[in-house]
C-alpha cells in the first residue's frame, strides 16, 4: 500500500529577518531545524527554542521560506509524476493552506508570465507536465475544472460564453461509473501532444479561473482548481491502460471570522469548509483498510466525487503540500492548517514514511542507471576507437554486444516491473476475495451455524496458506532476472580485457621498480668509489653510472607514463566496478522492492489473518468446552451429573445467547429490512419523481415542439409579408427615384436659367446704373434749364405786367380820347377813328405774332441742348421680356413712367425723346410732334 506524503512549505514574508546562525531557524511563528528537513515547530511567541505553547512535529518534508520551486518539486511531486509516468499509477497532488499562503504559487508558479523550461519560478504543474512528456507514445489529454460553491465549471470550454475571460460559464455535472471512474459531463478534454501545448492549455484555463476578493487577500481564489491529465497507454492486443495525474489547488482554508466574511462570501466560505472537511473525511476513510474501512463519503462534495478513483492510497500515489504563513498574526490559522497536515500524516501507513524506498522510484532509478551506463559505454567506445585502431572493430563488436545486453536487460526490467504490477493487482484482488469469504464464514460461524463448518475452515486455512506461500516465497522471476543480470556482468569481455590490461600494467610497474632499485644501488656504489680514486675503472664505472642514470631517467619517465595509464585504467576499472556494484545493488533493491510490495500485499491481508485468528479462537473455545466435557466424563458420576447439569446450563446459556444473538440478528435483519424498505420506498419515490420529471420533460418537449411549429408558421407569414412590403417598397423607391431624377433635371434647368438671368441682371444692373447716372446728369442740366426758363418766365411776366400797365394807360388814354372826341367830333370822323382803331389792333396783333429776338435766342439755345442730349444717348437695348425681368428690375422710380408704359416696350431713345419733348414743350410751349 502506498502512503500519503505530507510536506509543509513556509512562505517568505517581505519583512522577514535573515535566519539566525544557530541550528534553529526561526521564521515568524514557525521554526525549522538546519539539519533536519522534517522538523517543524509552531509557537505563538515565547523564546526562540520552545514557547510555552510550542508544538513540534515531524513531516515528510519541511520547506523553509528560502526553499526554491525546484526543491519543492523534486522532493514532493516528482515521485507522484514518475509513478504516473513509469508505472501507470494514478497520482494526485493537493495544495492546501489558508489564503495567501502560497498554494497557487507552489502549484502554478508564474505560468502566466513564463512557463518556459528554464524558469526558476515554474510551479509543480509545469515541471510535472515537462517530466511526464518525457515518455513518448502515450496519448494524453488535459482538462481544467473549477469547483466554486459546489458547482463545477469547465475552464477549457470553447463555448461562446467562455470566450470572454470572466464571463459566466455553465455549471456541469459529475458522473460516476463503477469501472470507468468519474468524469465531468460535457467538459472539454484537450488532446495534447507536447509539454508546451499542454502548458498552453493550462495557462488558458488559469486565466479563466474566477477570482474573488476577501478582506484578507485582494485576489483570493475562492474555488478549487483541478488540472487533470489523462494518459492512455495502448499495448498491442490489450485494453488500453488509462491513468490520471491530478493537481488540485484547493481554495483557502482560513476561518470565516478572520476573513471578515458576510453574506455571499459567508456562503462561499461554508461551501469551501464543507468540501475541505469532506476531503479530509474521504482521505481518512480511505486510509483505513479491511474491516476498519467504513463508508467513504465521496458523494458529500463535488471535489471528492470527481477524484473518487484518484484518491485511494491502494491504487494512487498521493501527496499533500501544506502551505503555511509564518506571520505571527496568522498563528491560529497556521496551527489549524498544521492540524490538518498531522491528521493526514497519521493515516495508516504514512507515519515516518519520509519518501521511503517505495517500489517505483527505485526501478526508475535502475532504468536511469541503465541509460547512463549506455551513454557512458558509447562515449567510452568512441574514445577507445580513437586510441586503439587495431582492436577497434573488435571493441565495436563488444560494445554492440554489451549494448544489446543492456537493451535486453532494460526491456526485461520493464517486463518484470509490468508483471510485478499485474501480480500486485492480482494479489490485492485475491486478498479482497479471501477477505469476503472469511467474512462470510465468520458470519456463518457467529450466526446461523453453531457447529462451524470445518470443511469450509479447512479450505479457508488452505487458501490462506497458499496465499502466504505466494507472497512469502522469493519470487522465482526475480531470481531468474537477477541471474541473467549477473551473467551479463560476468560475461562482459570488456571487463575481462580491462582486467588483463590492468594485470600487465601491474607487472610492468613491478619490473620498472626493480630496475629503479638496481640503478639506485649502483649510484650509491659509484659515489663511494669516486671519493677514493680517479682510476679508469672508476671513470668506466662513472660512464656506466651515467648510462644507468639515463636508463633510470627514461625508465622513470616510462614508469610515469605507465603509472598514469595504469591510473586511468584503474580509475575506469573502479568506475566500471562501481557501476556494476550499483547495478547489482539495484537488482537487489528491485528484489527487495518486490518483496516489499509482497509485504504490502500481505499487509493488506492482515485483516484476513486477524479474522483467521478470531476463527481459530472460536474453535479453541469450542474445543476447550469439549475437552472439559470429556474430562468431566472421566470423573465420578455425581460430578458428571453436576457437570452435566452445568454443561446443560452452559449449553442452555449458549443456546440462550445464541437465541439472543439470533434475536439480535433478527432485530438487525428487521432493521435492515426496514432500512431496505425505506430505501426501496426512497428509490420508488425517486423513480416516481424521475418518471414525473420525464413526463414533464416530455410535455415540455411537446409544448416546445408546438411552439416551434407555431413559431415557424408565424415566421413564414412574417417573411411573406416582409417580402410583399419589400416589393412595394422597392416599387415606391423606383418611382421616387424617377421623380427625383426629374426634379434634379428641373433643378438643373432652373439653375441654368438662373445663371443666365443672373448674367442678364448683372448687365442690366450696370446699364441701369449708367442710365441712372445719366439721368441725374440730365436732371442737373434740366434744373439749369428750368432756372433759365424761370428767369425767362419772370421776364415774360414782367413784360406782361408792363404790357398790362401800357394797356391800362392806353385804355385810359382812349377813354380820355373818347371823352375829348365826344365833346368835339361829327359821325364821319367817328367812323374814321373806329377804322383807325381797328387798324391799330391789327398791327398790335401782328406785332404780337412776330418773334421777339430774345425769345428766338432762347429757343435756339433749347434746341442746342436737346441735340446734345440726343447725341449722348447710347444705342437702344434689345427688347426684353417683361416676365423675365419683372423681378429683377429695380423699382419703378429708377426709370421714368414712360419707360414702363405700353408693357415695357418703350425704347430708351424714345423715352429720352419723350423727356426732351416734354422739356421742350415746357420751354417752348406747344410744339408740333414732328419737331
Ligand atoms: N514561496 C514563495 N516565494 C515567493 N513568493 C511567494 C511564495 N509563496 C507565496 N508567494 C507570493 O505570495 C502571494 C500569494 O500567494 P498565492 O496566490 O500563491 O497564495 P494562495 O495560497 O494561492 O492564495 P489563494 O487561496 O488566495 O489563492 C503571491 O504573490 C505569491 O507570489
Amino acid at each position: 500500500m502506498s502512503s500519503i506524503r505530507v510536506a509543509v512549505r513556509i512562505r517568505p514574508l517581505p519583512d522577514m529577518s535573515s535566519p539566525s546562525k544557530s541550528n534553529i531557524q526561526k521564521h515568524g511563528c514557525v521554526s525549522t531545524l538546519l539539519d533536519d528537513e522534517t522538523f517543524l515547530q509552531v509557537s505563538s511567541g515565547g523564546s526562540e527554542t520552545t514557547g510555552s505553547d510550542a508544538d513540534e512535529q515531524k513531516y515528510d518534508y519541511v520547506f523553509p521560506p528560502s526553499s526554491t520551486q525546484s526543491k519543492l518539486y523534486e522532493n514532493t511531486a516528482k515521485r507522484v509524476v514518475l509513478a504516473s509516468r513509469d508505472y501507470s499509477r494514478d497520482g494526485t497532488i493537493f495544495f492546501y493552506g489558508q489564503t495567501g499562503a502560497g498554494k497557487s504559487y507552489s502549484c502554478f508558479g508564474d505560468i502566466l508570465k513564463a512557463g518556459n523550461a528554464a524558469s526558476d519560478e515554474n510551479g509543480v504543474v509545469v515541471r510535472g507536465i515537462r517530466d511526464l512528456f518525457e515518455e513518448e507514445g502515450v496519448q494524453r489529454s488535459v482538462s481544467f475544472y473549477e469547483i466554486f460553491k459546489e458547482r463545477v465549471y469547465d475552464l477549457l470550454a470553447t463555448t461562446k460564453a467562455s470566450k470572454n475571460v470572466g464571463a459566466k460559464l455553465p455549471s456541469l455535472n459529475v458522473r460516476t461509473h463503477p469501472t470507468k471512474g468519474s468524469w465531468i459531463e460535457g467538459a472539454a478534454e484537450i488532446d495534447v501532444d507536447s509539454a508546451d501545448a499542454c502548458i498552453d492549455a493550462v495557462r488558458k484555463g488559469f486565466k479563466q479561473r474566477a477570482i474573488g476578493s476577501t478582506a484578507m487577500n485582494e485576489q483570493s481564489s475562492r474555488s478549487h482548481g483541478v488540472v487533470r491529465l489523462k494518459n492512455v497507454r495502448k499495448t498491442k492486443g490489450k485494453t488500453p491502460i488509462i491513468t490520471y495525474l491530478t493537481f488540485v489547488d484547493l481554495a483557502g482554508s482560513e476561518r470565516q471570522t478572520d476573513a471578515k466574511t458576510t453574506g455571499e462570501r459567508l456562503k462561499e466560505a461554508s461551501s469551501i469548509n464543507k468540501s475541505l472537511s469532506t476531503l479530509g473525511s474521504v482521505i481518512f476513510a480511505l486510509g483505513k483498510s479491511g474491516n476498519d474501512r467504513e463508508h467513504v463519503p465521496f458523494r458529500d462534495s463535488k471535489l471528492t466525487l470527481l477524484l473518487k478513483n484518484s484518491l485511494d492510497p491502494a491504487t494512487c500515489e498521493t501527496c499533500v503540500v501544506v502551505n503555511v504563513s509564518p506571520c505571527p498574526k496568522q498563528y491560529f490559522e497556521t496551527t489549524s492548517t498544521l492540524k490538518f497536515a498531522r491528521r493526514v500524516k497519521m493515516i495508516k501507513g504514512t507515519a515516518g514514511a519520509k519518501f521511503d524506498a517505495g517500489p517505483n522510484p527505485e526501478v526508475a532509478d535502475l532504468v536511469k542507471e541503465i541509460g547512463r551506463l549506455k551513454m557512458e559505454l558509447s562515449s567510452k567506445g568512441q574514445e577507445e576507437a580513437k586510441v586503439d585502431h587495431k582492436g577497434a572493430a573488435e571493441k565495436d563488436l563488444q560494445i554492440k554486444q554489451y549494448a544489446r545486453r543492456i537493451e535486453e536487460l532494460s526491456s526485461s526490467t520493464e517486463e518484470t516491473s509490468n508483471r510485478f504490477r499485474a501480480k500486485a493487482i492480482e494479489d490485492n484482488f485475491i486478498a479482497k476475495l479471501h477477505n469476503a469469504t472469511i467474512k462470510d464464514l465468520l458470519l456463518k460461524l457467529q450466526g446461523q451455524n453453531p457447529d462451524p463448518n470445518f470443511d469450509d475452515l479447512a479450505t479457508l486455512c488452505e487458501e490462506i496458506d497458499v496465499l502466504r506461500r505466494k507472497t512469502d516465497l522469493p519470487n522465482p522471476e526475480i531470481g531468474f532476472w537477477r541471474m541473467k543480470y549477473e551473467e551479463s556482468v560476468s560475461d562482459n569481455s570488456e571487463v575481462k580485457s580491462l582486467r588483463a590490461v590492468n594485470e600487465t600494467i601491474a607487472n610492468e610497474k613491478q619490473q620498472l621498480q626493480q630496475q629503479a632499485e638496481t640503478a639506485q644501488a649502483l649510484m650509491a656504489k659509484n659515489q663511494a668509489t669516486s671519493a677514493s680514486n680517479e682510476t679508469a675503472a672508476a671513470r668506466e664505472a662513472e660512464r656506466q653510472i651515467k648510462s644507468l642514470q639515463d636508463n633510470l631517467e627514461s625508465l622513470e619517465n616510462r614508469l610515469d607514463g605507465t603509472t598514469k595509464a595504469n591510473q586511468t585504467l584503474s580509475d575506469n576499472n573502479a568506475q566500471l566496478k562501481s557501476h556494476l556494484n550499483a547495478a547489482t545493488i539495484q537488482a537487489a533493491k528491485l528484489e527487495h522492492e518486490m518483496s516489499q510490495v509482497s509485504v504490502a500485499s500481505t499487509h493488506d491481508k492482515k485483516d484476513l489473518e486477524d479474522t483467521k485468528a478470531q476463527v481459530t479462537k472460536h474453535l479453541a473455545t469450542i474445543k476447550m468446552g469439549k475437552e472439559l466435557v470429556a474430562k468431566l466424563k472421566r470423573n465420578h458420576e455425581e460430578e458428571m451429573t453436576q457437570l452435566q447439569t452445568e454443561l446443560f446450563e452452559q449449553s442452555e446459556n449458549l443456546v440462550r445467547s445464541k437465541d439472543e444473538s439470533d434475536n439480535d440478528l433478527k432485530v438487525k435483519l428487521a432493521a435492515a429490512f426496514k432500512d431496505n424498505a425505506v430505501l426501496v420506498q426512497r428509490l420508488k419515490s425517486i423513480t416516481d419523481e424521475r418518471d414525473s420529471t420525464r413526463s414533464q420533460l416530455e410535455n415540455a418537449a411537446t409544448t416546445i415542439e408546438t411552439l416551434e411549429t407555431n413559431l415557424s408558421s408565424a415566421r413564414k407569414d412574417v417573411e411573406s409579408e416582409m417580402m410583399e412590403r419589400e416589393a412595394g417598397h422597392k416599387k415606391r423607391t423606383n418611382e421616387l427615384e424617377a421623380e427625383n431624377a426629374r426634379a434634379y433635371e428641373r433643378a438643373d434647368k432652373w439653375e441654368r436659367i438662373a445663371e443666365e438671368n443672373t448674367t442678364k441682371i448683372q448687365t442690366l444692373t450696370s446699364e441701369v446704373k449708367r442710365l441712372t447716372k445719366k439721368r441725374s446728369d440730365d436732371a442737373f442740366e434740366l434744373e439749369n434749364l428750368q432756372e433759365d426758363m424761370d428767369t425767362m418766365t419772370s421776364n415774360v411776366k414782367y413784360l406782361q405786367g408792363e404790357n398790362q400797365e401800357l394797356e391800362e394807360i392806353i385804355i385810359r388814354l382812349e377813354n380820355m380820347q373818347q371823352g375829348l372826341d365826344a365833346g368835339m367830333s361829327d359821325p364821319l370822323e367817328q367812323r374814321e377813328e373806329e377804322e383807325e382803331e381797328e387798324e391799330e389792333e391789327e398791327e398790335e396783333e401782328e406785332e404780337e405774332a412776330s418773334p421777339n429776338p430774345e425769345d428766338l435766342l432762347m429757343e435756339q439755345r433749347a434746341r442746342q441742348v436737346l441735340e446734345e442730349a440726343t447725341l449722348n444717348l447710347p444705342p437702344s437695348p434689345p427688347p426684353v421680356e417683361t416676365s423675365v425681368y419683372e423681378d429683377a428690375l429695380p423699382d419703378e422710380n429708377v426709370l421714368p413712367d414712360e419707360y414702363t408704359e405700353s408693357g415695357g416696350c418703350v425704347s430708351k431713345n424714345e423715352a429720352v425723346v419723350g423727356v426732351s419733348r416734354q422739356t421742350r414743350r415746357s420751354i417752348l410751349g406747344d410744339l408740333p410732334d414732328n419737331e
